[in-house]
């Protein structure tokens, strides 16, 4: 049994907790509000997120960021992506533990992946930081149904330790040593699923979507190749496993918030009709800067931001990416 400290009671935070739970670990939670804590301690619920789920009775919750991390094993990050360099500076990490982000975004105005932002934050090296990606929606997650996905260190050893740790009867965990391609692929893919949502909400059917997905993948494999990752994440859970999942799941924040785009709503309307965070709307201007920092097209990324960031209509943004000039469907450059 390891002790875990979960860092963020939002949707993923609490059904990773869940996981860990079943896993056989001493899990704390740390939520902001005490009212959410009151209520896993003693309802064993999370009213904002999961109010009709019954969470494990050995899950506890403080407010307490030091509290919940006190002689945790694992500190798993479970915050917004543009919230956690400020978050990670407020808190004391226990001196041993190894630290895993659950974050899919790229930090805006840096272009630091999540891991990056651990290391440069808190000072530890590679070997104590992994980060956990792939096909995880949390809502089914909660639902314990079965799910693979992936946990990726630059030490092996530290993947391994880790996929140990949250292997439940219903969650399995690959490991992978290429944390690049792994964080690329799960920030990248939310930007697709923005796009594919977009076409959805237009009234578009499945031969778009599909076209949209797997150019996608072409852009994230692109910009993945540009960036040092290895081409062989982008066929796995972490590229073409969790695109595909986010980008046809009504699930998914990043594909329903497109959906609303496509179907005529604004950004700011969108964003603040829901608590629940839709991290491809930040990232992908930071992904749109990696790209044209490594000289790396990306259209459909290009065309998002287009759409968040000038309002142009998405209609428009179709328009403009079948114009493109002609080209091979292989030609990378
Ligand atoms: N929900 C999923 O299915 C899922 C699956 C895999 C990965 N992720 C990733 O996990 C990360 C967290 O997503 P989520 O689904 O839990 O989001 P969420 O919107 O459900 O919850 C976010 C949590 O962060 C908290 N928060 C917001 N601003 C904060 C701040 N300034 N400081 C501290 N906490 C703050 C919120 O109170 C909430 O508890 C994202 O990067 C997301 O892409 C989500
Ligand atoms: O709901 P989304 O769009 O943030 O996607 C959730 C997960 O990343 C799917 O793996």
């Amino acid at each position: 049994m390891s002790g875990v400290a979960v860092m963020g009671s939002g949707s993923w935070g609490t059904a990773f907790a869940l996981t860990l739970c079943d896993a056989g670990n001493d899990v704390r939670l740390w939520a902001r509000r005490i009212e959410v804590c009151r209520a896993v301690n003693t309802e064993h619920r999370n009213p904002d997120y999961f109010p009709d789920l019954e969470l494990p009775p050995t899950l506890t919750a403080t407010d307490d960021p030091q509290r919940a991390m006190a002689e945790a094993d694992l500190v798993v990050l479970a915050v917004p992506s543009q919230t956690l360099r400020q978050n990670l500076t407020g808190w004391r990490l226990p001196e041993t533990a190894v630290v895993l982000s659950l974050a899919k975004g790229i930090e805006l105005g840096t272009g630091r992946r999540m891991s990056e932002v651990v290391a440069e934050v808190t000072g530890l090296p590679d070997e104590r930081i992994a980060v956990l990606t792939g096909p995880n929606l949390s809502h089914e997650i909660a639902e314990r149904q079965p799910a693979a996905s992936v946990i990726a260190s630059t030490a092996h050893e530290t993947a391994a330790l880790v996929q140990k740790i949250c292997h439940s009867p219903t969650f399995r965990p690959y490991t992978n040593t290429d944390v690049i391609g792994c964080e690329l692929g799960g920030a990248t893919k939310n930007v697709i699923a923005l796009a594919v949502g977009m076409a959805v909400g237009l009234g578009f059917g499945d031969n778009a979507t599909a076209s949209v997905i797997t150019r996608g993948l072409a852009e994230i494999s692109r910009l993945g190749r540009a960036l040092g990752a290895d081409p062989h994440t982008f066929s796995g859970l972490a590229g073409m496993g969790d695109l595909v999942a986010t980008c046809s799941s009504p699930l998914s924040r990043n594909r329903s918030f497109g959906e609303e785009l496509g179907r005529g709503r604004s950004v700011a309307e969108i964003a603040g009709s829901t608590r629940q965070v839709a991290e491809g709307v930040k990232s992908c201007t930071a992904i749109r800067a990696l790209g044209s920092a490594h000289g790396v097209e990306l259209p459909i990324v290009e065309a998002v931001v287009r759409v968040i960031e000038n309002g142009e209509p998405p209609g428009e943004m179709v328009a403009h990416l079948l114009a493109r000039a002609a080209r091979p469907e292989r030609d990378e450059t």
